[in-house]
């Protein structure tokens, strides 16, 4: 019997200057537990799903969005299929800011285009991950599918995804409080109009970034890494994140942002005793849970990994 696995990493989007458009995976350095969850796809009858993982207790009995990617792949690319019988390993938490649902829709249509046979390309694979990942949090953007899709730094283009040439030396320290907010509602306290001098605020500061990027000016690069859009209006909704971004820039981090939608934070600097000490400051000053992580990372520079079995069937 057919049997496909693939792993998911988790990602960070927007990045700060890139609400939407730019996001980027993660990989921890340090610590062995999969920072992404694991989808697998074998036969069965209907379509059954099972879950497990550090974050399994947390997803909705009902309407897990990787059955959901099992639905509309069979209605659309297998009608002939039937049945499935799906495993997610649930290793992010879930409204975090860590790209939780992205990992699994990702994950999830990834092993599906697998085990028929690949019927999609890998650009038709990404429209459809971004049509799934906007069913669950209100609207369709890519910048957490992609690079967990494509890994590394990604920034959508009108009609496809582009990698980014990063900066292979900066750490990305991530911290999750424990806490969930709705990526829905943190979408909800943006401003439907923005006015004429944040607009091109931001076009420039998008520009100068990507601009550096290809120039491999870190300087600049980590100069305009502001977000002028998202986080005015999402700061005060996250516990102690002003507090923790003061602390860290005073600690000598280069820059320091929301991931994604929040709560967890991201904080960049190109030292890696730095990186250890904020995460220590973090671990005590901002995860207020038993779920709450804490993770240096560098950029993943691979998006999707396949685990692919033949299983022999026993009488
Ligand atoms: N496999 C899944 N993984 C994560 N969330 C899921 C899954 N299936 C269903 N859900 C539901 O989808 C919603 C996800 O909400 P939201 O988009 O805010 O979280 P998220 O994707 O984890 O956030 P973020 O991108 O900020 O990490 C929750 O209501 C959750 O219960
Ligand atoms: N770009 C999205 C990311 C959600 O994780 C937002 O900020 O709402």
């Amino acid at each position: 019997m057919k049997s496909v696995s693939v792993y998911a990493p988790a990602s960070m989007g927007n990045v700060s200057v890139g609400f939407d458009l730019l996001g980027a995976a993660l990989e921890p350095l340090y610590v062995e537990q999969p920072f992404g969850d694991v989808v697998t796809v074998t036969a069965g009858q209907g379509i059954s799903l099972e879950c497990r993982g550090d974050y399994a207790h947390f997803l909705p009995k009902q309407g897990n969005i990787v059955e959901r990617c099992a639905e509309r792949f069979i209605e659309r690319h297998a009608p002939q299929c039937q049945g499935l019988a799906l495993t997610l390993e649930k290793n992010l938490p879930i409204g975090s800011g860590l790209g939780s649902s992205a990992s699994s829709v990702v994950a999830a249509l990834a092993a599906l285009n697998r085990y028929f046979d690949d019927p999609l390309e890998p650009q038709q694979l990404l429209q459809f991950m971004g049509e799934l990942e906007g069913e669950i949090s209100g609207s369709v953007h890519f910048d957490n599918v992609a690079p967990s899709y494509l890994g590394g730094m990604q920034l959508m283009l009108a009609d496809d995804a582009q990698p980014l040439p990063c900066f292979d030396n900066w750490y990305w320290l991530v911290a999750y409080p424990g806490i969930t907010l709705s990526t829905a509602k943190m979408r909800a306290l943006l401003p439907s109009d923005v006015p004429m001098t944040t607009t091109i605020g931001f076009g420039q500061q998008l520009a100068t970034f990507v601009a550096a990027c290809y120039r491999q000016d870190e300087q600049q690069a980590l100069a305009v890494l502001n977000d002028v859009l998202a986080e005015p209006h999402r700061a005060a909704h996250i516990p102690g994140y002003q507090a923790a971004k003061l602390q860290l820039q005073q600690l000598g981090f280069e820059a320091v942002g929301i991931s994604g939608s929040g709560p967890t934070l991201f904080a960049v600097c190109r030292d890696e005793q730095l990186a250890k000490q904020g995460a220590d400051y973090l671990q005590t000053h901002y995860v207020t849970n038993q779920y709450g992580l804490v993770r240096v990372c560098r950029l993943a520079r691979q998006g999707v990994q396949y685990m692919e079995h033949q299983l022999n069937a026993v009488n």
